[in-house]
């Protein structure tokens, strides 16, 4: 088993020349572009997918090759998951010859590879550069074609830093080099994942409003604050993609996760000092003034400015860019029970609400949007560990508030405020109320 990291872009197609104009000046070994034709198998139930793998055969050069991959991390746009290569002497799926480990119960499920059949391809050419930086091997590939399910068809349009050898922080540093020019956006959908997408009808994508939090119960402080903002980040590149599909409302939702980004930022202030996120909050600032500005989706997330803020939170996120900051008291404190941390955060959100709302504020409501927005965002991140259904129609009651505010319905806006501040908690089940 091999550990695949990467990062991936997806390219513009107008600055795929400039592109590789600008990847031959870097040094590297040069490989000359090469046809990949790879076709991914599945059961007529989707058992690959529903086990979060993918599988396929790959023909280059009349040699080929089958991989697995096992669903692993994605953050941003740079993915890490397990990976199986076995190298055929023909295109035909063998496989005895993967680990029995790869499987979910250490065994080749029994009627398994009698019911594979091809379900989708990937028919790409790819350009590759090997390039060393700071010591670590990294390949750099150009992939430019289609991939093709049936009657349907997407371009594939990428450039992927694989790491071959060394440290992860190689592969960001070189990326934050690529992404200060146009052109680039980072992208969280595998090759296999858009194969899917289109196998299966190829169905509009719709919008998902942030969802709540769930973080496993004996999660610290430090790991709510990751989920919080993978949760977010997946949020922003999710709806980015959206938004340059065309899909309405997209851009208001890419706009909201990085609102939420701030929100996370704000909630775990205690924890993380200002001065470590300050970099990344600038960041944030230039590329939510240019989404704001920009009427063309395609030119505001190519922009270099954009496409960095979100590489510098990946990045944040992924080597723990708070961590420099933190004292040994900040440490002991981090690793404190986010339980306990949301039960906190959850009373003192819920009392600046009914404050604020307590009372009837005429024509004052819309100088509360941001507030409200702030504590309805951090108690998503933080009503995890509660009954899901009390605690989304608890929060529903404010998003409806909201809503009610923003459409600027009086009569709904009345009946929202004295819903929401009258509800129960739903997180002190011990009379402490
Ligand atoms: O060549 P790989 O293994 O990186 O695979 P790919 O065909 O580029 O697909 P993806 O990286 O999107 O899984």
């Amino acid at each position: 088993m091999t550990q695949e990291i990467e990062l991936k872009f997806i390219v513009n197609n107008d600055a795929v020349d400039a592109l590789r104009e600008r990847l031959n000046t870097l040094g590297g070994e040069h490989h000359a572009p090469s046809q990949l034709l790879n076709i991914y198998y599945e059961t007529p139930d989707g058992w690959l997918r529903s086990h979060d793998m993918g599988l396929r055969i790959r023909g280059e050069n009349g040699r080929y090759e089958m991989t697995l991959k096992i669903a692993g991390r994605v953050t941003g746009g740079l993915h890490q998951r397990p990976e199986y290569n076995v190298a055929l002497s023909e295109p035909e799926l063998d496989l005895a010859l993967l680990p029995a480990e790869v499987w979910p119960n250490g065994e080749l499920p029994a009627d398994l590879a009698s019911q594979l059949q091809p379900l989708f391809s990937t028919d790409f050419n790819r350009e590759k550069w090997l390039l060393e930086v700071d010591g670590s091997q990294i390949e750099l590939a150009l992939d430019l074609g289609e991939v093709k399910a049936g009657e349907f068809a997407e371009p594939l349009c990428e450039l992927e830093l694989e790491l071959v050898s060394g440290d992860t922080r190689a592969v960001l540093k070189l990326a934050n080099q690529l992404v200060a020019e146009e052109g680039l956006r980072l992208g969280s959908l595998s090759k296999a994942a858009r194969g899917y997408h289109l196998a299966q009808g190829n169905a509009p994508r719709e919008l998902k409003p942030t969802r709540i939090l769930k973080v496993p119960a004996k999660a610290s402080i430090e790991q709510g604050l990751e989920a919080a903002l993978e949760l977010a980040l997946s949020q922003w590149q999710y709806h980015e993609e959206l938004w340059v599909r065309g899909v309405k409302g997209a851009k208001s939702e890419v706009l909201a996760a990085m609102g939420l980004v701030r929100h996370i930022l704000m909630l775990f202030g205690g924890n993380v000092p200002r001065k470590a996120s300050a970099h990344l909050r600038d960041l944030l600032t230039q590329s939510e003034a240019i989404i704001a500005a920009e009427t063309s989706a395609v030119s505001a997330v190519y922009n270099p400015q954009t496409a960095m803020a979100k590489l510098a939170l990946t990045e944040w996120l992924v080597t723990k860019g708070w961590q420099p900051f933190l004292d040994a008291k900040a440490q002991a404190k981090i690793a404190d029970s986010f339980k306990r941390f949301s039960d906190t955060h959850l009373s003192r959100h819920a009392a600046e609400l009914k404050t604020v709302f307590g009372q009837p504020l005429g024509d004052q409501y819309a100088d509360q949007i941001p507030r409200l927005t702030r504590n309805i965002d951090s108690i998503l991140m933080l009503a995890g560990y509660y009954d899901e259904k009390v605690a989304s129609e608890w929060i529903a009651t404010w998003q409806g508030l909201r809503h009610a505010i923003m459409t600027r319905q009086h009569i709904e806006i009345e009946h929202y405020r004295n819903e929401a501040i009258s509800e129960e908690p739903f997180w002190l089940h011990s009379g402490k109320r």
